[in-house]
Formats: structure tokens, C-alpha cells, sequence
């Protein structure tokens, strides 16, 4: 049996997935290879020939999809998009992908082909691989990926370089895979378009190397929604962030689907994860590249503000917050 926790207070649920992080990565003396350890989305590694860029994240079924609502090979592009926009948000390309995959024993050997099938097709995307992997049985559909990249010469754009002065500019879609999991969440199949980017996120991987070589200060992808995830660059960055209304896109589509639902657009777009849009920190808003928009600023002070005034309520997903 697993032993029991002594009081509430040491339950996983009490102590949330950031404390936990905490907690498990504090006070370890990493060695001298470790050229940017846990705390970003990806670390850094030296080798004699070189550095490597590695991150994992890890899908479960009925946490983060469900195959009545997404086919296989869905997951599969999933799985691998994931882990490959937190290669992306250091400023690197991802070059390999390793598979940690476990499902239970009635699994059909077709629903793994197609999975492997769109793990390939997203890692073709940006010219990686699968180099390798693990198969186990489990309860549920489990797929661990670590996806590890290269950094082309540059130096990784880290959370905790953002400055007071700089601007805040994001690429890629915000609210849609939030919009889609809303209308699946009550039964529906569509509008397929909000649907299929909860299915599958289309991380604008060249928008990080690209976001490097404009001189970003921090970048990450939103993973689990604007806001909280901008808490990470603003308390690694020891700085505020203010993201203005106005300047934020809320596309008719998530307008016409939220009304349809009885939803606000804009909380979609403020605190909806997994569309693993690029958000970064710019010190010259006539810098920000083509295809970026700016959307705020960073101030002296600390925490994410809108217009000014704290978000009222989650900022983002928290796993066993939920
Ligand atoms: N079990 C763990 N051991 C060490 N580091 C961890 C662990 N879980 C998460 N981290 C690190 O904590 C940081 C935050 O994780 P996470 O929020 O999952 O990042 P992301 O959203 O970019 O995937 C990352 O640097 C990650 O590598
Ligand atoms: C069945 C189902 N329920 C809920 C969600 C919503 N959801 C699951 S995980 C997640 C946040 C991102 O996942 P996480 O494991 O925190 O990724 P990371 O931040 O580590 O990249 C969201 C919004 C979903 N995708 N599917
Ligand atoms: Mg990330
Ligand atoms: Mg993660
Ligand atoms: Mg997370």
C-alpha cells in the first residue's frame, strides 16, 4: 500500500505542481556540464564537443487528451509539438526526440503505429528524429517524451533575462486550444477549427530562433496559459509584467464559439494553455520581428498585471490544482 501522508498538508494537491517542483529541484549542486539546470523550459548541457538543449513533458491519458476526442496519430503530433516549443522557447531548433511510452495490454498495435506515425510527421516539422525510447505497461496511454536541440551558436533566451523597459510580444495562437477543450468538454465536435488546436498545437517553432537572433531577453511557450506562465519569466526575472487589453487579438471565431457557450473569449486567451504560442521579452519595441505582437511591457515591481490591476481568479493550469 502507499504509505499514507502523515496531515493534509503534505499531500501532492496541497502542495500544488510548482511547490512541488520546488521542492523536489531545491538545493541540489548540479556539476559543471549543467550549463542552465531545471527552472526554464528546457536545460542546457555541456558536452566536450558541444551543448545540448533537453526538456521532457510527459501526456496521460484523461489529463491531457482522450481518445474519443483526439485520433492517435493526434496525440502523437501532440506529444512531440509539446515537448519541441520548449526547444523552441530557449532559441533552439529541436534535433532528436526520445520516446517513453506505456499503455495497457489490450492496446491495438494499429493505435501505436498511428501514434508513431504523427509523433514523426510534427518531428519532421523541424527536421528531428526519434533516436530512441521505453515501453512499458500501464493503466492508461502514458507517452514521456525528452526532446533535445541545438542552439545554432547562440546563447539560450532564459526566463530571467527580461529588463525593466523591455516590451512583451507573443507569436502564435492564444485561447484556441482553451476554446476547443470548452466545446469538446460539453460534447461537441466543432467549430473543427478551435477543436483541432486542442487536439494538435502548431507551435511556431522557427519564431524561437528567430526571437534569439532579434536579441529576445526571455522567452518561454504558453503551456499553461498567458498569464501564469509570464509569472514564470516575471519571478525568474525579478520584474513586472502588464499586458495591455487593446493590444491583445481575440479572434472572431473564439468571440463567436465563446457566445455559443456562455463563455468570456478573453479569459481564454489571458489564461488558456496549450496552444504553445512564444512569448517573449524584446528591449527595443522596433526589434520585435515579423510575425511577433507586441501585447505589453515590463515594469519595475513584480507579478503579472492586466490593464494595471491583478487577474481575478486561475491564471493558468496547475496540475492537481485543477
Ligand atoms: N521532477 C522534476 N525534477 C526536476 N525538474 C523538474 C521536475 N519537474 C519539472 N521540473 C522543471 O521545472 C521547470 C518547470 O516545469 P514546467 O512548468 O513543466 O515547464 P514547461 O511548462 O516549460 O514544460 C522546468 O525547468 C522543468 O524541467
Ligand atoms: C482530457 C483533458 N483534460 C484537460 C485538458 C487541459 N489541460 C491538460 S494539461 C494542461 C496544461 C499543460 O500541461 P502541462 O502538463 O502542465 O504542460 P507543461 O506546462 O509542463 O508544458 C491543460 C490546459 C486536456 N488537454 N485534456
Ligand atoms: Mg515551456
Ligand atoms: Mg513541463
Ligand atoms: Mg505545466
Amino acid at each position: 500500500m502507499r504509505p499514507q501522508p502523515p496531515s493534509e498538508d503534505d499531500t501532492v494537491a496541497r502542495m500544488g505542481e510548482f511547490g512541488l517542483i520546488h521542492r523536489v529541484t531545491r538545493g541540489r549542486a548540479q556539476p559543471a556540464s549543467t550549463l542552465l539546470g531545471p527552472g526554464d523550459d528546457a536545460a542546457v548541457v555541456a558536452a566536450p564537443d558541444g551543448r545540448v538543449v533537453a526538456t521532457t513533458d510527459m501526456l496521460v491519458e484523461g489529463v491531457h487528451f482522450r481518445l474519443d476526442w483526439s485520433s492517435p496519430e493526434q496525440v502523437g503530433r501532440k506529444a512531440a509539438a509539446v515537448n519541441m516549443a520548449d526547444v523552441a522557447a530557449m532559441g533552439a531548433m529541436p534535433t532528436a526526440l526520445l520516446v517513453g511510452f506505456g499503455c495497457p495490454p489490450e492496446t491495438s498495435t494499429t493505435l501505436v503505429d498511428d501514434l508513431v506515425a504523427g509523433l514523426w510527421q510534427e518531428a519532421n516539422q523541424c527536421g528531428a528524429g526519434v533516436v530512441g525510447g521505453d515501453m512499458v505497461t500501464a493503466d492508461k496511454l502514458v507517452i514521456s517524451i525528452t526532446a533535445l536541440g541545438d542552439l545554432g551558436g547562440r546563447e539560450p533566451v532564459t526566463r530571467f533575462g527580461a529588463q525593466v523597459g523591455d516590451v512583451i510580444a507573443v507569436c502564435g495562437r492564444l485561447g484556441w486550444a482553451a476554446a476547443g477543450l470548452a466545446v469538446l468538454g460539453r460534447g461537441f465536435r466543432s467549430p473543427v477549427s478551435v477543436v483541432n488546436a486542442q487536439r494538435v498545437p502548431e507551435p511556431p517553432y522557427a519564431a524561437g530562433p528567430q526571437a534569439a537572433r532579434a536579441g529576445a531577453t526571455a522567452m518561454l511557450d504558453v503551456s499553461d496559459g498567458l498569464l501564469a506562465d509570464l509569472g514564470h519569466i516575471a519571478d525568474s526575472s525579478e520584474v513586472a509584467v502588464d499586458i495591455r487589453t487593446e493590444l491583445l487579438e481575440v479572434h472572431q471565431r473564439l468571440i463567436d464559439v465563446a457566445s455559443a457557450l456562455g463563455a468570456d473569449p478573453r479569459h481564454w486567451v489571458l489564461t488558456g494553455g496549450e496552444d504553445h504560442a512564444l512569448v517573449a521579452a524584446f528591449p527595443d519595441p522596433r526589434e520585435v520581428p515579423d510575425g511577433w505582437r507586441t501585447i505589453g511591457t515590463v515594469r519595475a515591481g513584480q507579478g503579472v498585471t492586466v490593464d494595471g490591476l491583478p487577474y481575478e481568479g486561475p491564471s493558468g493550469w496547475e496540475h492537481w490544482r485543477q
